[in-house]
């Protein structure tokens, strides 16, 4: 199969700390992919690895078919990064920055003129080319940053954390741009916080966290595998009994569960779904404990990525690895 990315077993270590402890995963070309995991997990370190900025401690990393040791040079030309650092300067203008890029590619300087003018049309940034960036909003300089990642015209590109600190409207704007980047055909590598960014625009999402992945697959996937994280609600009528409720909840393998005392309500993580509350309902009654109410409800997105990143056990040790989708 033809691999955007290969990596195995890349370790890289920054004195003391571990950045990266044996990563491991899998792209085909042809496919988006999202790295996701939270603050200080490894994805910067892994995309700079990538892109041969540093060279991974051990292990072996491959881009395009080529090694980023080995094949530095030649894997420099076919790719492109928009990091979170912007590559802008903020004392040129839109267009100087993007003719200035050009040049840093060895871009002709006439080529680079035509390559500057496409792309600030495309992005629609054609009456603000001449303004300096320091004039520019959040929104206009991301699309700036990616125009500057296209003007070498790369095979594949990498985007770290593309939309971190813009509004929902930029957001959703970017989301639209970086879509229509994917439909011409460029390689997209993503790495981001957000699960609803990584659903939004990747079509495989490696979950990495503490410089490991936890788990890998489609979105929907992914969802399906913390979909299984149910959330529970269960109000009992007599707020006594609380306590004792909370114990069968946890010896059924509920998680997290908490006791608001006032309202005699309970609620706890990790239900595996409608039919794993029947021995616990039973449980309550054989008890003698009376329950006025029952709510159970998938995880938003976001309290699922907790869960996998931060109840680490669910998706490291018990959970099921799923292989990429297309890849193996
Ligand atoms: N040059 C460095 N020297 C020392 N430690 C580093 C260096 N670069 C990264 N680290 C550490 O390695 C770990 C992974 O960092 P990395 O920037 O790759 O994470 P990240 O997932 O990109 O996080 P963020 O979303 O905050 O950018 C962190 O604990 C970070 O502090």
């Amino acid at each position: 199969m033809d691999l955007a990315i290969d990596v195995a077993d890349v370790t890289k270590q920054f004195g003391d700390k571990k950045a990266l402890q044996g990563l491991s995963f899998q792209a085909p070309r042809g496919r988006t992919l999202a790295v996701l995991g939270p603050n200080g997990a490894g994805k910067s370190t892994t995309v700079n690895i990538l892109s041969t900025r540093t060279p991974p401690s051990s292990g072996k990393a491959q881009v395009l078919g080529l090694d980023v040791v080995a094949d530095r040079a030649a894997l420099r030309r076919k790719i492109a990064v928009v990091r979170q650092d912007a590559c802008v300067d903020g004392f040129l203008n839109g267009r100087e920055n993007l003719v200035v890029a050009a040049g840093l590619s060895g871009i002709p300087a006439a080529e680079a003129r035509g390559r500057a003018d496409r792309l600030l049309q495309r992005f629609d940034l054609v009456s603000a080319a001449g303004r300096r960036l320091e004039h520019y909003s959040g929104g206009m300089r991301r699309r700036l940053d990616l125009a500057v990642g296209l003007i070498s015209q790369p095979a594949l590109l990498f985007l770290d954390e593309p939309t971190t600190g813009l509004d929902p409207v930029s957001r959703q704007a970017l989301w639209e741009i970086i879509r229509e980047i994917v439909a011409q055909g460029t390689d997209l590598i993503l790495t981001t916080q957000y699960l609803d960014e990584a659903d939004a625009l990747a079509d495989d999402i490696v979950l990495v966290a503490d410089g490991r992945v936890l788990a890998q697959g489609t979105p929907s996937e992914m969802k399906a595998l913390v979909g299984r994280n149910e959330h529970v609600e269960i109000v009992v009528l007599d707020a006594s009994d609380h306590r004792r409720a909370a114990s069968i909840l946890a010896a059924h393998g509920a998680l997290d569960v908490q006791i608001d005392a006032q309202r005699a309500r309970l609620t706890a993580r990790n239900v595996a779904g409608p039919a794993a509350l029947v021995p616990i309902l039973t449980r309550l009654e054989l008890d003698g404990i009376d329950v006025e109410e029952v709510q159970i409800r998938r995880p938003t997105l976001d309290e699922a990525f907790h869960t996998l990143t931060t109840g680490t056990a669910t998706a490291a040790s018990t959970g099921p690895e799923l292989a990429m989708g297309g890849t193996r």
